[in-house]
C-alpha cells in the first residue's frame, strides 16, 4: 500500500463511477439457503458444516451485482471455535477456509464472465470480515457497545491479533472490521494493524442505535479523528443500522473525513440478543433501498450494500439504480 498510489478499494469505486455495490446480509441470506445458524458461533457454523452453503451465498450475491463480497468470518473466532471443542489448529483452518471460499467463488464467477466481453459486472474484491469483540460474545453488546470495565484496549488487542494474521495469509483483497461499537475497539483495531504490519486496507464500520453516535455513547467526530490518522484504514462507514439513520451519518462523516465512506445498513429490524430474534423495523420497509441508495451516493457515499435482513434482492435493487445512474 504505497502512499499516493490507489488502493483496490479506491480504483474499485472509480471502475464503479464512484459508489460500488458490496453484497447483502450473509448470515441472513444462509438461513433462507437452509443453514441452520441459531448458534454461539452464528454463521461461522456454516464453516464446519456447510461450506457449500457459503459459496452459494457469495454466488448469489455476485449475480445480484455485488462489487465486494464480505467472508463468512464475522463470529469465526479463534476462543469460540475452541469453545465448539476444536483445537487453535483447526480454528485456523475454518478461519481461513472463509477467504479461500469467497477468493473461489469470486474467481470462478470473474472467469466465467470473462468468456462474455459485454457482461458489464466488476471484478469483485473480497473483504475479510472481522466481526467485533461483541459478535464474539454473541449477546448482542455489539449493538450496547458495553463490554464491561475488564476489558481493557490490549484485551482487545488480544482477541483481534491471532484472527487478523490468519484472514491476511489466506490472501483477501481488504479487511472488513464490522458493527465495532465502541472507539477503544476502534483504537485497538488500528493499533494492531500497524503493530502486526498489515499490507492490505481496511474499512471500519461501526453501528449505531441513536443514528448520532457509536452505541457506547462515545462520539463519532473522536473515533474518525483517530481513523483519520491511520494510513492502513482506507474507509469508515456504518453498518448493520436501521436505514433511516444513514443519510445524515453519511453527512456527518463527510464533513469529518476525506476516507471512503461505506454504508451496509440491515433492513430496519431490530436484534433482540437475549431472545436471538429479529423485531419489526420501527421505521422503514424494505422497497426503500432503491431511493435510499440514490440519495446516499448523492451525499456522498462510496460504497453501499446490505446487512442483517436484507437479501440478494435487496442488493439487485441497489446495483440497478447504481449502475444505471453512473454508465
Ligand atoms: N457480515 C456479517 C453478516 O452479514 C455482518 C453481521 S452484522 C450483525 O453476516
Ligand atoms: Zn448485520
Amino acid at each position: 500500500m504505497g502512499l499516493g498510489a490507489k488502493n483496490v478499494l479506491e480504483s474499485l469505486i472509480d471502475e464503479a463511477g464512484g459508489c460500488a455495490v458490496a453484497d447483502g446480509g450473509l448470515g441472513t441470506h444462509l438461513e433462507s439457503l437452509g443453514a441452520a445458524i441459531n448458534d454461539p458461533l452464528w454463521s461461522a457454523s456454516c464453516l464446519i458444516n456447510a461450506p457449500h452453503l457459503i459459496k452459494r451465498a457469495h454466488l448469489d450475491y455476485l449475480e445480484a451485482g455485488a462489487d465486494i463480497l464480505v467472508t463468512s468470518s464475522y463470529q469465526a473466532t479463534i476462543p469460540g471455535f475452541l469453545s465448539r471443542g476444536l483445537s487453535k489448529e483447526d480454528g485456523e483452518l475454518l478461519i481461513q477456509r472463509s477467504v479461500k471460499l469467497a477468493l473461489e467463488t469470486r474467481d470462478t464467477f470473474w472467469g466465467d464472465l470473462e468468456k462474455n466481453p459485454r457482461h458489464g459486472y466488476n471484478r469483485a474484491l473480497v473483504a475479510a470480515s472481522v466481526g467485533c469483540y461483541g459478535a464474539y460474545l454473541a449477546d448482542g453488546s455489539e449493538f450496547s457497545g458495553c463490554y464491561g470495565p475488564d476489558i481493557t484496549l490490549e484485551k482487545l488487542k488480544d482477541f483481534h491479533r491471532r484472527r487478523l494474521q490468519v484472514l491476511v495469509e489466506a490472501g483477501p483483497d481488504l479487511l472488513a472490521f464490522e458493527t465495532i461499537p465502541n472507539k477503544l475497539e476502534a483504537q485497538a483495531c488500528i493499533e494492531l494493524l500497524d503493530e502486526v504490519n498489515i499490507q492490505i486496507p481496511s474499512w471500519i464500520c461501526f453501528s449505531s442505535v441513536d443514528g448520532e453516535h457509536a452505541p457506547s455513547g462515545d462520539k463519532f467526530d473522536d473515533c474518525i479523528d483517530m481513523i483519520n490518522k491511520s494510513e492502513k484504514v482506507v474507509a469508515v462507514g456504518i453498518n448493520c443500522s436501521p436505514p433511516n439513520f444513514i443519510e445524515s451519518l453519511i453527512c456527518k462523516f463527510r464533513e469529518l473525513t476525506e476516507k471512503e465512506i461505506v454504508v451496509y445498513p440491515n433492513s430496519g429490524e431490530v436484534w433482540n440478543g437475549n431472545d436471538k430474534i429479529w423485531l419489526p423495523s420501527r421505521c422503514s420497509n424494505k422497497e426503500s433501498f432503491e431511493l435510499y441508495a440514490k440519495r446516499w451516493r448523492d451525499v456522498g457515499a462510496n460504497v453501499i450494500g446490505g446487512c442483517c435482513r436484507t437479501t440478494p434482492s435487496t442488493i439487485r435493487t441497489i446495483s440497478r439504480v447504481l449502475k444505471q445512474s453512473c454508465h
